[in-house]
């Protein structure tokens, strides 16, 4: 696993203000050159309405690169709550940045709160995957940022995020090894306790 060093120069989150809105009539033109690269017939009947449509989904694909994190975590509550909370089975789906083909998988994310007891929505917990989800990624990166996010706006005293996804360009071309499963953690603060990280990892494990 990386060393919080690492991560903070592997794994910058980009301000959305740094990234450009998407650019529909620019996504379209690349959808219509690549149609023809692959020997298609852009303005055939079938393909006509084709790269709007691609540019409409990658503008929702990709929509976690023009969301921060601060954006979804917006309801916290005080209830004085400050035992573990763990949110399992969280439906993945992203996008591996070297093939730009989907993974797909769970995420498992839970923590502790700050000693405050300062909680937030278990729905957020799924949003905040989403915003690292939906953009260009990898999958040590991906558990890294939600990790971090959980450990910077909730102040959390510690935070577990693991996943369990399915690589379709491991799948569907290359190595072609379908079922194969690749799991990733990242785990801060408290939770690298022996006792509580196994807490957590039974709790993510147990009815299954
Ligand atoms: N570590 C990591 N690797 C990934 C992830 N998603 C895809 N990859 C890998 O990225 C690598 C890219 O390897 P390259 O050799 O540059 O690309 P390639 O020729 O298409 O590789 P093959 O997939 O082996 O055919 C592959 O081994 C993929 O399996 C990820 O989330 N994390
Ligand atoms: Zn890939």
């Amino acid at each position: 696993m990386n060393s919080p060093e690492v991560d903070r120069v592997s794994c910058p989150d980009r301000s959305p203000a740094d990234v450009p809105a998407f650019d529909h009539a620019r996504a379209e033109a690349a959808v219509r050159e690549l149609l023809i690269a692959i020997g298609e017939d852009p303005t055939r009947e079938g393909l006509h309405d084709t790269p709007a449509r691609v540019a409409r989904a990658y503008a929702e694909l990709t929509a976690g690169l023009r969301m921060v994190p601060e954006d979804v975590l917006t309801t916290t509550f005080d209830i004085g709550h400050d035992e573990m909370v763990l949110v399992r089975d969280i439906e993945l789906w992203s996008m591996c940045e070297h093939h730009l083909v989907p993974f797909t998988g769970v995420a498992h994310v839970g923590y502790i709160p700050a000693e405050s007891g300062k909680i937030t929505g278990l729905s957020k917990l799924a949003r905040l995957v989403d915003v690292y989800a939906k953009r260009p990624q990898v999958q040590e990166r991906l558990v890294t940022q939600i990790a971090d996010a959980l450990m910077r706006i909730l102040e959390a005293r510690g935070v577990i995020v693991v996943i369990e996804a399915e690589h379709l360009c491991m799948t569907m071309r290359g190595v072609r090894k379908a079922g194969a499963r690749t799991i990733t953690s990242a785990v801060r603060g408290q939770m690298h306790n022996a006792a509580t990280r196994s807490e957590a990892m039974a709790l993510i494990h147990s009815r299954r």
